[in-house]
């Protein structure tokens, strides 16, 4: 279990933390965690998601478990540094629907002394990596790969299968729409080679 470091000890810089894995792996479930700690700890806790995950609410981070907190839905990377004064903790959901500046934007805000945690698939539907979160992985001090359970075998599940032909890059959804399979049924779900 992920466990935090002091916030800003003799004048230290922040550092960026990213949770990454597969739909239904617990990211959004991981990203509430480590924020309500901070909570706990007195940090002041700044929450954003991009605006176009309206999936189950407008303004907040909901897990697939139905936990949720109150967050700001932004346009673009760039607002969130608008959005961060006086702040110690910055949490960031649905990284993949941001912008390729979402990288550098966390390591300003950690070059501020922040702690940055953010949340996102790092593969899209076809098994290729998805908007900046590869690029957060790289940047990041540490880096939490979470899994789902294949629907199919039950083994750990690292990919996003769609069930549909749709081949939109963003087409939001959940259980009727994914399913989580794990290498081996993902091949044999689109037939590829294994
Ligand atoms: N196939 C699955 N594997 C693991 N968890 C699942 C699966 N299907 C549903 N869940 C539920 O989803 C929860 C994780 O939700 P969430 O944190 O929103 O995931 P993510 O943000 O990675 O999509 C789990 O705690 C579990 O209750
Ligand atoms: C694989 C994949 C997913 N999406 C969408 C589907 C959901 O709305 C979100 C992922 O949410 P979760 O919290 O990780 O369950 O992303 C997409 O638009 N394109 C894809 O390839
Ligand atoms: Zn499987």
């Amino acid at each position: 279990m992920f466990l935090e470091n002091k916030i800003n000890t003799k004048g230290k810089l922040g550092w960026i933390e990213v949770i990454a894995g597969s739909m239904f792996s617990g990211k959004t479930e991981e990203l509430l965690r480590r924020l309500r700690r901070a909570k706990i700890a007195h940090q002041k806790v700044e929450i954003f998601k991009p605006h176009i995950d309206v999936r189950y609410s407008h303004n907040q981070v909901v897990s697939h478990d139905e936990n949720s907190v109150l967050s700001t839905p932004v346009e673009s990377s760039g607002n969130i540094l608008l959005l961060c004064s006086n702040v110690d903790v910055v949490g960031v959901d649905e990284a993949q629907f941001f912008d390729n500046g979402l990288a550098d934007v966390c390591s300003q805000l950690a070059n501020q002394g922040i702690r940055v945690i953010v949340a996102g698939l790092d593969m899209d539907f076809k098994g290729k990596p998805f908007g900046p979160v590869p690029a957060l992985m790289a940047c990041a001090e540490y880096v939490t790969k979470v899994h789902a359970v294949c629907m199919q075998c039950g083994d750990l599940a690292h990919f996003s299968h769609r069930l549909s032909t749709d081949e939109k890059l963003v087409m939001l959804g959940e259980k009727a729409a994914y399913e989580p399979l794990c290498r081996a049924c993902y091949c044999k779900a689109t037939h590829k080679n294994l």
